[in-house]
């Protein structure tokens, strides 16, 4: 049976300090048959692809991007927040819906010439995709797809990476 994954996407007005109508895939992760159903799905899209490593924004980008990965027996390289990855690193900052960050990669994580799948499970302004598209552009990987569980369209966020191809299981 099919589900309908919308059934697993909570929404929230009042979530404290964000100042967003915040959405949050907590339900899907919590059903064993909604995750797979939405993995398998990144899955074959990974598989179209021909993707060498998979890398994703901390946080909720590792939990989308790591299943994907392990599946297709790839490597998962996370990109992490100031103070988190240990060796030497390339970082890039970024604007989000409720703020600023910065995120890093480890600078040996990509190897020149790999073909990067970059998962997360939501794409709001584009802010965190833009500058993890970055970091793997930095280190010579060629970033050959974008997948979101959810993409909150009012906010454009596919505007500022027209240039790469983009998955999103639901839009709202
Ligand atoms: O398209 P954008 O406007 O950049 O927003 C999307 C990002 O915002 C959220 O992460 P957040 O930075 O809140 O971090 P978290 O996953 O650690 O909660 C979400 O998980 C995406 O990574
Ligand atoms: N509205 C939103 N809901 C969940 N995560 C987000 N990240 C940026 N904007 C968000």
């Amino acid at each position: 049976m099919v589900l309908d994954l919308n059934d697993y996407v909570a929404s929230y007005d009042d979530f404290p300090k964000k100042g967003v109508t915040f959405r949050d895939i907590s339900p899907l992760m919590e059903d064993g048959k909604a995750y797979k159903q939405a993995t398998d799905e990144i899955v074959a899209y990974a598989k179209s692809k021909d993707v060498d490593l998979v890398v994703g924004p901390e946080a909720r980008g590792f939990i989308v991007g790591c299943p994907v990965a392990y599946e297709l027996g790839i490597g998962f390289a996370p990109a992490r927040k100031e103070g988190k990855l240990p060796g030497e690193t390339v970082k890039a900052s970024y604007g989000l819906e409720y703020g600023e960050s910065s995120l890093y990669l480890h600078a040996d994580a990509v190897k020149p010439g790999q073909k990067v799948l970059i998962t997360d499970d939501l794409l709001a302004t584009g802010g965190t995709i833009e500058a993890t598209i970055r970091l793997v552009e930095d280190l010579g990987g060629i970033v050959v797809g974008t997948a979101f569980i959810v993409e909150l369209a009012d906010l454009h966020g596919r505007d500022k990476i027209k240039d790469y191809d983009i998955l999103s299981l639901m839009k709202y």
